[in-house]
C-alpha cells in the first residue's frame, strides 16, 4: 500500500476540507484506491507553518482553533509561513497549493508551484492563477523533473471537466464551449431572483465558502475569465491570456433587470465561452446573458455550474455539477492525486513486465 506524504500550502476552506477528508477517509482510500495520505507540512500566511516528517494528525489540525501564528505552538512549528523552505525541504511527495487566486500575475502561487516542481515534488492545485497564467511553463518544469502538475479543481471544483474532456472527448473535435463557470455569481443571481439584495447574497456566498478571498473576482467576471483561458488553452489548443478575453460581470444587473427577465420567461446567467473561428483563431468572452427558460443553462441554479462542449462529431455535450464549495473542491485535489497514483502504478507495472 502506498503512502503519499503531502504538504499543504494555504490552510483555508479547501485545504482544511482536504484534511477533514484525510481524517475520515484514509481507510476507504486504502481499500478502494490503494493509497493513504499523510500530511507532513502545512504553511499558511495567517497561521504560520509546521513540518513533521512522521506526519501531523489531521484531526488535531482541523479540530484546534488556531489564532494568528498558532502553528508556532506545535512541535516543529513556527508562527511564520516560510513557504519556500517548507516547499523545498519538507519530505513531501506532493505539494497541495490552495492559497488565494491572484488573477493578475498568479503570484505567489506560481512561485510555490515552481519551487515544488523544481525540487521533484508533484503539484496539485485548485488555484486558477498558475494554471491560467503559467500552465505551459509549469507543465514543462514538471516534465523535466519527472513529476506531475495537476489542476482539475481550477474549473468547476470537483466536477470532472478538464480531464474528462481531454481524455473521454479525445477525437470528438471540440471547437468551442459555453458555460456557467462561477458558483458565486450563479448563487447570487438566484438569490436576487428570490428577492434578496446583491450585497447580502454575496455575503451568503462568502459564508458558504464559494466566493474568492476578494469576491470582486466572482461578480466582475475575472474568475470566469481565468477559467475560459484555462479551458480554451487546454482543450482548444489556444494560447489565450486573460486580457485577450472580453469580460463583463453581473454587478451592473439591477433588481429590476432580474424582475424584467422573469416577466419575459427568462433568466440572467453569467456565461463564459470560447470558440474557434473559420480562421482558426480562438475568441473568448465573459458576459451576462438573458437566457430563455428552455435554454439548458437557464435551469442551472445555485453554486452549480455547467459547461456545454461543442464537438464536430458528437454535437453538444454538457457536464453539470458543483462549481464551488470546500469539500467539493477538496475532492478535485483527491482526483488529481488518484491520477498521479494511477500513472505511477501503471509505469511500475510496465517496467516489471
Ligand atoms: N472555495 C471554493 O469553492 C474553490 C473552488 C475552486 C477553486 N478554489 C480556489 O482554491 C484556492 C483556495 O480556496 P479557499 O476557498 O480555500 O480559499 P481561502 O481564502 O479559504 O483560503 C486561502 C488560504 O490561503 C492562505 N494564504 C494566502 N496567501 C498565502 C501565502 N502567500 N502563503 C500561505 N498561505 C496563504 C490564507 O491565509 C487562507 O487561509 C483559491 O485559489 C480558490 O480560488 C476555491
Ligand atoms: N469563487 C469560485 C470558486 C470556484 O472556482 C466560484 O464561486 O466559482
Amino acid at each position: 500500500m502506498t503512502v503519499y506524504n503531502i504538504a499543504l500550502i494555504g490552510f483555508g476552506g479547501v485545504n482544511r476540507a482536504l484534511a477533514e477528508l484525510i481524517a475520515t477517509r484514509n481507510p476507504v482510500w486504502e481499500r478502494e484506491l490503494g493509497f493513504r495520505l499523510n500530511i507532513v507540512a502545512v504553511s499558511d500566511l495567517y497561521l504560520g507553518s509546521v513540518i513533521s516528517p512522521n506526519g501531523l494528525d489531521a484531526k488535531t489540525l482541523i479540530g484546534a482553533k488556531f489564532t494568528k501564528g498558532g502553528f508556532g505552538q506545535l512541535s516543529g512549528g513556527s508562527a511564520e509561513a516560510d513557504n519556500e523552505t517548507i516547499i523545498r525541504t519538507a519530505p513531501a511527495d506532493i505539494v497541495v497549493e490552495a492559497t488565494f487566486t491572484n488573477p493578475t500575475d498568479g503570484e505567489p502561487a506560481v512561485s510555490h508551484c515552481r519551487w515544488a516542481l523544481a525540487s521533484g515534488k508533484h503539484v496539485v492545485t485548485t488555484n486558477k492563477g498558475p494554471v491560467a497564467l503559467a500552465a505551459s511553463e509549469l507543465k514543462a518544469l514538471a516534465e523535466a523533473n519527472g513529476v506531475r502538475f495537476e489542476y482539475e479543481g481550477s474549473v468547476m471544483s470537483g466536477t470532472p471537466v478538464i480531464r474528462m474532456a481531454e481524455k473521454t472527448l479525445a477525437g470528438a473535435e471540440v471547437d468551442g464551449f459555453e458555460g456557467i463557470l462561477n458558483g458565486t455569481s450563479n448563487f447570487v443571481l438566484g438569490r436576487m431572483e428570490s428577492g434578496l439584495d446583491f450585497d447580502t447574497a454575496v455575503r451568503q456566498a462568502q459564508e458558504l465558502g464559494y466566493a474568492e478571498a476578494d469576491p470582486t473576482a466572482d461578480v466582475e467576471g475575472f474568475d470566469v475569465r481565468l477559467k475560459v483561458v484555462i479551458l480554451a488553452n487546454e482543450l482548444l489548443g489556444a494560447r489565450l491570456k486573460p486580457d485577450d478575453v472580453t469580460c463583463k460581470g453581473i454587478s451592473q444587473l439591477s433588481p429590476s433587470d432580474i424582475r424584467d427577465a422573469a416577466k419575459a420567461n427568462s433568466r440572467w446567467k453569467l456565461i463564459g465561452s470560447a470558440s474557434r473561428g473559420e480562421d482558426g483563431r480562438v475568441v473568448g468572452s465573459v458576459m451576462p446573458k438573458q437566457l430563455p427558460l428552455e435554454h439548458p443553462l437557464a435551469a442551472v441554479n445555485g453554486p452549480t455550474n455547467a459547461v456545454s462542449f461543442n464537438t464536430k462529431l458528437l454535437g453538444s455535450v454538457t457536464v453539470t455539477g458543483p462549481g464551488a464549495g470546500r469539500i467539493e473542491t477538496a475532492y478535485a485535489l483527491l482526483s488529481d492525486i488518484v491520477a498521479i497514483h494511477t500513472q505511477s502504478t501503471s509505469a511500475i507495472a510496465k517496467e516489471a513486465a
